[in-house]
């Protein structure tokens, strides 16, 4: 499992070692995982380190000092090293071991605020000539390697002039062969993954002391590229994450496997309530989802024509018209395609009411009651969640919860008392408690009708299934049980559909399909084999 902390956190893990005069050594293990990252990478991409050149541009805080000492390092290594001081300000001690190193200083031109490398003439600031954002961002995109070390976790709002102008022009122009953002991408939020204004996208991010939240959650998670954490002894002094996320070794723990005294109902049975006439395909592929994931039993209720179909695409799917009370199963999956029915809205209504564990997708979102529970699990899509919120007299908008997903999952569970999957590129998953996880593991590729009923069915068989003691033996206090589930049957999805896909198109049902194969390979990650 991979944890993470807002910065906040962080810079509060390190005060206990800042007061006791460790500060020097912090930044010195920060900045040396940094260099042996961008060293590796240029390795990768490049071959040769000898000659390379590298770009950093540096701000007025701790981010730059990282930055600069880790550029002091790489030049000499032999690489061609330049530095973009962003502010008259910069860390002094990083900025001459970088200038002793044979490091090149230039001065960014104050922008139309005043602000720059020149605006400030006390003794601090550095020597060297001016830029100006063009002469600037033209450098840095023909840099072998560009580190971004303008904002770490210092950081208030995106970035102000000039270093916005710096960055707009670098995204204008071609991308350097690699970029590291140094801790964090400069702009982008360490504690929501909110951005503001310009952010240079990063192929590698180098974060030091501890993964951040933002870094894991939308939309700085698409900025970020691939995330390496260095390790400068914060352990003993970090508190509980503020969010996690679910790696295949943990899915490997955790899955339900049947024991050689199992049958179908001690395995778990699950309900499902999905279509209608309108909607018939999507009671098909939640409950094919659900079979291909494993349950003991699925008991199908929905009208008689859905019926016939349901027993047509999973004949182990047992289907009846009846009603929830007299259907006994684990945990209920209601709502896909379960619109413009009364009779399946009643059923939707009455199992949402059961106490039981209920994943609630698409049409059972619409009218939920107001005294939900954690194990009540709600799955939608931003517009969805919009509406859930509108019932709580929250009134925001779809591209306000782009913005910012953690923080409205996180506002939805609290507000409802359920448990929120918050589906997206990144999905989201918060406990009512407010406990988060994120999962990465999709493919753009399932942006598509259809694959979000396949996740529902998945969910739905982990939420029948689960057993609870797994999950808390491996540190899930009991209020996040099925936030952890929920993450699962995400990642599931995700890797599933990714397999599926291939790298081209795929079909909900060929999700599906690949589920069994993908637990498969999970299951060979078992510690206990
Ligand atoms: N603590 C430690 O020992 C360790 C810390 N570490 C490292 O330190 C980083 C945190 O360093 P930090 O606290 O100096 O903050 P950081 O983000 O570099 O700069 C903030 C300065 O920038 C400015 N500024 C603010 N907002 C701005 C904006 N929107 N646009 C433009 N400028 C803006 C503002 O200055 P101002 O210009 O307002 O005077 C402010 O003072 C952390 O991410 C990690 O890399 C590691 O080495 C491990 C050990
Ligand atoms: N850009 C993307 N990258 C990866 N996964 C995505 C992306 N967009 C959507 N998904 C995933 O695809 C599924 C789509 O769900 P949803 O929008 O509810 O579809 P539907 O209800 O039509 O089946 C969700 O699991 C979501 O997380
Ligand atoms: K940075």
């Amino acid at each position: 499992m991979i944890s993470a902390w807002t910065g906040r956190q962080i810079r509060a893990a390190e005060q206990p070692l800042l007061d006791a005069g460790h500060g020097d050594r912090l930044m010195a293990t920060a900045a040396h995982g940094l260099a042996n990252a961008v060293l590796r990478a240029v390795r990768e991409t490049r071959g040769r380190v000898y000659g390379a050149r590298l770009a950093v541009i540096a701000g007025s805080g701790n981010n730059g000092g990282d930055a600069l000492f880790a550029a002091a390092t790489l030049a000499r290594k032999g690489m061609s090293t330049t530095a973009v001081l962003t502010s008259a300000r910069s860390h002094p001690q990083a900025l001459a071991a970088f200038e002793k190193a044979g490091g090149t200083v230039l001065r960014l031109a104050a922008g139309g605020d005043g602000a720059g490398a020149g605006a400030d003439d006390s003794a601090a600031a550095a020597a060297g000539p001016f830029v100006t954002p063009d002469e600037a961002a033209a450098l840095c995109s023909r840099a072998d390697a560009l580190i971004d070390g303008i904002l770490g976790t210092g950081a208030s709002g995106g970035l102000r002039s000039p270093a916005k102008e710096l960055v707009e022009r670098i995204i204008g122009l071609d991308a350097p062969a690699l970029t590291v953002a140094c801790d964090l991408p400069s702009g982008v939020s360490a504690e929501t993954g909110e951005v503001s204004g310009p952010v240079m996208p990063a192929d590698l991010t180098v974060t030091f002391g501890g993964t951040k939240a933002g870094l894991l959650t939308d939309p700085a998670a698409g900025l970020a590229g691939r995330v390496l954490t260095v390790d400068i002894g914060l352990g003993p002094h970090l508190p509980a994450p503020e969010l996690r996320r679910l790696e295949p070794a943990d899915l490997a723990d955790w899955w339900p496997v049947p024991q050689r005294t199992s049958h179908k109902y001690t395995r778990g049975v699950l309900g499902i309530v999905a279509g209608s006439a309108q909607y018939p395909g999507a009671a098909l592929l939640c409950t094919q989802a659900a079979a291909a994931t494993g349950v003991g039993m699925i008991r199908y209720l929905g009208p008689q024509e859905i019926c016939r179909l349901v027993n047509l695409s999973t004949p182990e799917a047992v289907c009846s018209q009846g009603s929830v009370g007299e259907s006994r199963v684990q945990a209920w999956l209601v709502g896909p395609g379960a619109t413009g029915d009364r009779d399946q809205q009643a059923r939707v209504r009455d199992a949402l009411a059961s106490g039981l564990p209920v994943v609630a997708d698409a049409g059972a979102l619409d009218s939920l009651p107001s005294d939900l529970g954690p194990q009540v699990i709600l799955t939608p899509h931003a517009g969805e969640l919009v509406r859930i919120l509108a019932e709580q007299d929250v009134e925001v908008t779809r591209e306000q919860v782009e913005a910012a997903p953690s923080d409205f999952a996180r506002l939805g569970a609290g507000l409802t008392g359920a448990t929120v999957l918050l589906k997206g590129a990144t999905t989201v998953i918060s406990s009512p408690s407010g406990a988060l996880f994120t999962q990465d593991n999709a493919t753009p590729w399932l942006a598509a009708a259809g694959s979000g009923d396949t996740l529902a069915g998945i969910l739905g068989a982990l939420a029948a299934t689960v057993q609870r003691d797994l999950l808390a033996e491996a540190g899930i206090a009991e209020p996040d049980h099925w936030a952890a589930v929920a993450a699962m049957a995400a990642a599931v999805h995700g890797i599933a559909g990714t397999e599926a896909a291939a790298g081209g198109p795929v079909a909900a049902s060929d999700i599906s399909r690949a589920v069994p194969e993908t637990v498969r390979a999970l299951l060979e990650l078992r510690q206990d084999g």
